[in-house]
């Protein structure tokens, strides 16, 4: 991958340049820590530090070029060249891919966008795709995956250095298809740049991300990027398709934002994909997807409403690449689970446990739903909101729990810098709230350790019953103030479990 940072600094017409460009450049970097002698050194403004202050120590780990986007005096005199842009982010993304020779032209692309379902879509997606024969990369919230391999990852979308060398590997690897996620942040921040998506799919646009986008409409024309871009004039690439639902609002939006074929799909209105003879149950899910190949008809082990809105999403991704309804159809017959998805603790305990992870008011009230389908009985809610994220949507989710659930344990999610008592008070505005307005007979409490209120639900749940511990997932840690903890509801539960069959 290496290049002459001449090769790089031409893709800067407008940079001022201080020192030697005819230096081999081994590797980018954004984040000092990661400098290895040869690096060129990208200084982002961050939201919590400035790039720019790291500068001296990524030169002192071996930096032989950095770019700034303003005077960084601590470079004075040392043997470094200093490329001088506007702006470092725009810089970066005209450098980076090309440092990683465009993976992303070499791949066929499918990216989903959406506030729910993006992750269980690109597996659905991946499961397929393997089906048929290709080598299938993934890239998301709970890992990557490289064929087999998994590696770990940071956000759902990864920064444009981590996506491009990943996207590299893939190439080396042989993959042929790269699957991912792209979440609103990722295109609000471009870190999309230099990937050429073949295919985009529009899962659902709900309230999610207003510390971020402000305005729903501004997280709405976030996602709405992902389709400007596959219709692009400059793209190299031929034979795109937009995947859209239109069963929400925004699939419209999204529609009216692309200029490339498109396959709806949508289970109440008319599309390109249906679902019809639809059997939701606690084991799976049965129904019949009608589209252009006639009638293919499914059982499912994964279950809900929502995830047939993500097989179809996943159906009309195949059928954009050209893939058989027979495929298709073993495939997902053969598609088990997505961790921490509405995933089932099993200890031996008479009662049911669901791990979901359910973060979003629409999910929440999806997976309830779902849940309240099949209890026979009571349906105890153990739930949180993340800290340093959207606050609007905290007292929403915790009306949607006392409406949906018959007991609420209100506890805490990755509280990160926020004190949890202040996350779980504006929950709890929203639980007196739909307590008031539905069923004042009903109960909850605040519980803000969340082992503690697992435990809590596990005791009070009697036979028949569900505990809905929702919110984290697949995770396996907590974020708190200051440091990051082991947790993972799945285990805990199990622990919680066989405590109390132990003890009485
Ligand atoms: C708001 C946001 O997106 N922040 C991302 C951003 O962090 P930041 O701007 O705060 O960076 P910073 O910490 O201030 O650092 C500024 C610069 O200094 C550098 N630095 C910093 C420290 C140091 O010692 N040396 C050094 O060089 C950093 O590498 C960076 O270049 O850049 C980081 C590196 O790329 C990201 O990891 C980080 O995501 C944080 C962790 C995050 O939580 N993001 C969430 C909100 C997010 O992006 N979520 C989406 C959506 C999830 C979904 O709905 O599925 C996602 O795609 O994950
Ligand atoms: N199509 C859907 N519509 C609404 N809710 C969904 C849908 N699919 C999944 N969910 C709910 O949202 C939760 C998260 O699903 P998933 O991880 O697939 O979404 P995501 O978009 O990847 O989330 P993230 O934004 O964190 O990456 C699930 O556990 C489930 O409760
Ligand atoms: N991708 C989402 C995940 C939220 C998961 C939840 N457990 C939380 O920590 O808020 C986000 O970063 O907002
Ligand atoms: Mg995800």
């Amino acid at each position: 991958m290496a290049k002459n940072l001449q090769q790089l600094a031409a893709l800067l017409p407008h940079a001022k340049i201080r020192g030697l460009l005819d230096k081999t450049v081994v590797s980018v970097a954004h984040d000092s820590r990661k400098v290895v002698p040869g690096t060129l050194f990208i200084c982002l403004a961050g939201a919590h530090v400035d790039g720019h202050d790291f500068a001296a120590d990524a030169v002192r780990q071996g930096a032989v070029a950095v770019l700034v986007e303003k005077d960084v005096p601590q470079l004075a005199g040392q043997d470094v060249t200093v490329i001088s842009v506007a702006d470092t982010r725009a810089a970066m993304q005209a450098v980076v891919p090309f440092f990683f020779d465009y993976p992303g032209q070499k791949l066929r692309m499918i990216g989903v966008t959406g506030t729910n379902g993006k992750t269980t879509t690109t597996y659905l997606i991946r499961s397929i795709l393997r089906q048929a024969g290709y080598k299938v990369g993934l890239i998301g919230t709970i890992q990557t995956l490289i064929d087999n391999t998994a590696l770990p990852v940071k956000n759902t979308t990864p920064d444009v250095i981590e996506l491009q060398s990943t996207l590299a590997e893939m190439v080396k690897s042989g993959m042929e298809y790269a699957v991912m996620e792209v979440s609103s942040h990722a295109l609000a921040l471009n870190r999309v740049a230099g990937c050429e998506f073949d295919v985009g799919v529009f899962t659902n646009m709900t309230q999610d991300h207003l510390d971020f986008h402000q305005t729903f409409n501004n997280y709405i024309d976030a996602k709405a990027e992902l389709f400007r871009s596959l219709g692009r004039t400059g793209n190299k690439k031929t034979g795109k398709t937009a995947i859209i639902n239109l069963d929400d609002s925004a699939g419209s939006i999204m529609l009216n934002n692309t200029t490339c074929p498109v396959i709806s799909y949508g289970i109440n209105t008319t599309a390109d994909l249906t679902a019809d003879h639809i059997n939701v149950e606690a084991a799976g899910a049965g129904f019949t997807v009608n589209g252009p190949f006639g009638a293919i008809d499914l059982k499912l082990t994964i279950t809900g409403m929502f995830n047939i809105y993500n097989v179809l999403a996943a159906v009309g991704a195949a059928l954009a690449e050209k893939v058989g309804p027979a495929v298709i159809k073993q495939a997902l017959e053969s598609f088990t689970s997505v961790p921490g998805r509405f995933e089932l603790v099993q200890a031996g305990q008479p009662f049911t446990v669901i791990v979901d992870y359910a973060h979003t008011p629409d999910g929440l009230e999806n997976v309830l739903k779902t849940a309240k389908q099949f209890a026979k009985s009571k349906i105890i809610v153990v739930f949180g909101c993340g800290g340093d994220r959207d606050r609007t949507k905290r007292p929403i989710m915790g009306k949607l729990a006392v409406q949906y659930g018959d007991m609420v344990l209100a506890t805490s999610d990755n509280p990160r810098s926020e004190d949890p008592e202040k996350i779980l008070a504006d929950i709890e505005v929203g639980i007196k709230e739909g307590l008031a307005a539905c069923c004042s007979d009903k109960s909850y409490e605040i519980i803000p350790d969340r082992r503690q209120a697992i435990t809590k639900a596990v005791k009070l749940a009697g036979p028949q019953d569900v505990v809905l511990i929702a919110g984290k997932g697949h995770e396996t840690y907590q974020v708190l103030k200051d440091r990051t903890i082991d947790f993972d509801d799945r285990q805990v539960a199990r622990e919680v479990i066989k405590e109390m069959r132990k003890y009485g």
